[in-house]
């Protein structure tokens, strides 16, 4: 079997604002080609993990490493290029063109008058194709509905070809079925193309069934494991108080306690 190639580690991380760590000791690593949700309660930290990760905000504590190096260490360019985000904020570009945003991913590697390669544009097609989204290439963002435009800032990233890609809550806003086809797709990116990709989620079930690892945010352990065996080992039980919901393990989804 190919030796796993080791893309983001964390070890000891403190995440936080000010002096007031949120999480404390954060344990992780993630190899290429691997798909992992964070879960956990509301307010638990989810996205001020995701965006410290991000480089977007000043860890408090502890180590990231982007393919085994310190994250600190690398240029913004060379970052942006190992690293793409995409975040739950409404975007300052919405005047832009499906296409024209999309190309945007391609600016770590534009020349300093921003001119666009052939391999450049390559790229940008195979992400319009990618997603589907040859068909409306042409029209506004801000013509678009939620979930399309959810996709287009998922092929954004796609075309700034980075090895590992963030993003906050991809499926907010979107039905069960754009839900299950944005997980999908991005199962798709980390299995086909050896992306390592890490989300925020609510979505604990479909996660559960279509991640290769999850990190549990519970404010004490933080487990991180394969999502059966964060199952067996009963973690998804003690996320909410019992009283409201139950986790079932062998649906591996939650139930109302009536
Ligand atoms: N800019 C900020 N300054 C200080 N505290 C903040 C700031 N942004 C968020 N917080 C606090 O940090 C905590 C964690 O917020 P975060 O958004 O990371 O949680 P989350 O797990 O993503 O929550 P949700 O599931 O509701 O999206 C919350 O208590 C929040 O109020």
């Amino acid at each position: 079997m190919a030796e796993k190639k080791n893309s983001i580690s964390v070890e000891g991380l403190s995440i936080g604002f000010g002096s007031q760590p949120l999480v404390n000791r954060l344990r992780f690593q993630l190899n290429a080609g691997e798909l992992c949700a964070i879960v956990g309660a509301n307010g638990i930290g989810k996205s001020t993990l995701l965006r410290t990760l991000a480089k977007l905000q000043p860890k408090l504590a502890g180590e990231i490493y982007l393919h085994e190096k310190k994250m600190h260490s690398l240029t913004p360019n060379d970052l942006a290029k190992t690293l793409s985000v995409v975040l739950t904020e409404p975007i300052a570009s919405k005047n832009l063109t499906v296409q024209e945003l999309i190309a945007l991913g391609r600016q770590p590697y534009t020349n300093w008058l921003g001119n666009i390669s052939r391999n450049d544009k390559d790229v940008i097609l195979q992400s319009l194709h990618t997603f589907e989204l040859h068909d409306i290439r042409h029209k506004k963002c801000h013509e678009l509905s939620d979930g399309q435009l959810q996709r287009v800032l998922i092929a954004r990233a796609m075309a700034q070809d980075t090895s590992i890609i963030l993003l906050d809550e991809p499926t907010t806003h979107l039905d069960l079925h754009h839900k299950v086809y944005i997980l999908k797709l991005l199962q798709q990116l980390a299995h086909e193309y050896q992306k390592t990709i890490l989300f925020t989620t609510h979505e604990i079930g479909l996660a559960i069934q279509l991640c290769d690892k999850m990190l549990v945010l519970d404010g004490k352990e933080n487990p991180f494991n394969d999502p059966c065996q964060l199952i067996e080992e009963g973690h998804f039980e003690r996320l909410f108080p019992k009283e409201m919901v139950q986790f079932d393990p062998k649906t591996g989804g939650f139930k109302i306690n009536k």
